[in-house]
């Protein structure tokens, strides 16, 4: 079950730059935060590049290793990192590094996020194209020590919109107990929904990758095409 956001206004005490967007932050507790940002790019930008990425991109559906056992991403898949840094790998996968060079819209978009939010810094990009709503992401973190222990991760989206769920880790002694009934009401009670928009923004802060878990689940009414890029930053 997810509960309703509770916004603050970051604009209320707007930031010496960055503040000609509409930012809604929700702050997740003991460290961790989002921002929302509905209208990152205007829409027909927006369109022109959704367009720009289904076309061009060399998108590939890898096979991974969940659990143990072999299957094929349930999404597609490209990815284009900075030269010289440490390769990313997940769930068994290592994908190739394309350039940032070939890319120049992928860039403007870059470009866009570190406008919105002056001072972050981003090294590479993961994208994700959803054909439809039987594609989707599993429950995970974006984890990893290649990124440092508080990683600042922007999430751009274009075309359909999906639902993005977070949900609170079990603490250690949760865990170590095993998620007994009472446990997991209270851990569904931890559990935020955003609508992604078309053009819009989520930034996850602070201690969200270590403390949560995210998801875009499969939702069999989405008929149409998404693509995600999620921006991060490779510290060695
Ligand atoms: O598609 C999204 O909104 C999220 C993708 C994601 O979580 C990831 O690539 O790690
Ligand atoms: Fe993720």
């Amino acid at each position: 079950m997810s509960s309703c956001l509770r916004f603050t206004d970051p604009d209320e005490n707007p930031s010496p730059s960055g503040g000609r967007w509409e930012k809604r932050a929700v702050d997740l507790g003991d460290g961790s935060e989002v921002v929302y940002v509905p209208r990152l790019i205007p829409r027909d930008q927006a369109w022109e590049w959704f367009r720009y990425l289904n076309r061009e991109i060399p998108w590939t559906r890898p096979s991974i290793r969940v659990f143990g056992r072999s299957c094929v991403q349930p999404r597609e898949t490209c990815y284009i990192a900075e030269k010289g840094l440490a390769p990313m790998r997940y769930s068994g996968y290592q994908p190739n590094s394309y350039s940032w060079e070939e890319y120049p819209v992928v860039k403007d978009i870059l470009m866009t996020v570190c406008e919105a939010f002056p001072g972050s810094k981003f090294n590479t990009v993961l994208l994700n194209r959803y054909k439809n709503g039987s594609d989707y992401v599993a429950w995970h973190s974006d984890e990893d020590k290649l990124y440092g222990s508080a990683p600042e991760i922007a999430s751009v989206s274009f075309g359909c919109e999906r639902e993005f769920l977070l949900r609170k880790k079990p603490t250690k002694s949760q865990a170590a107990k095993g998620a007994r009934h009472s446990d997991r009401k209270q851990l569904e009670h931890k559990q935020q929904s955003f609508v992604l928009k078309h053009g819009s923004l989520l930034l996850m802060k602070g201690y969200t990758q270590r403390d949560w878990v995210h998801s875009v689940p499969k939702r069999l009414k989405a008929d149409s095409i998404r693509i995600n890029l999620t921006f991060r930053h490779i510290v060695a």
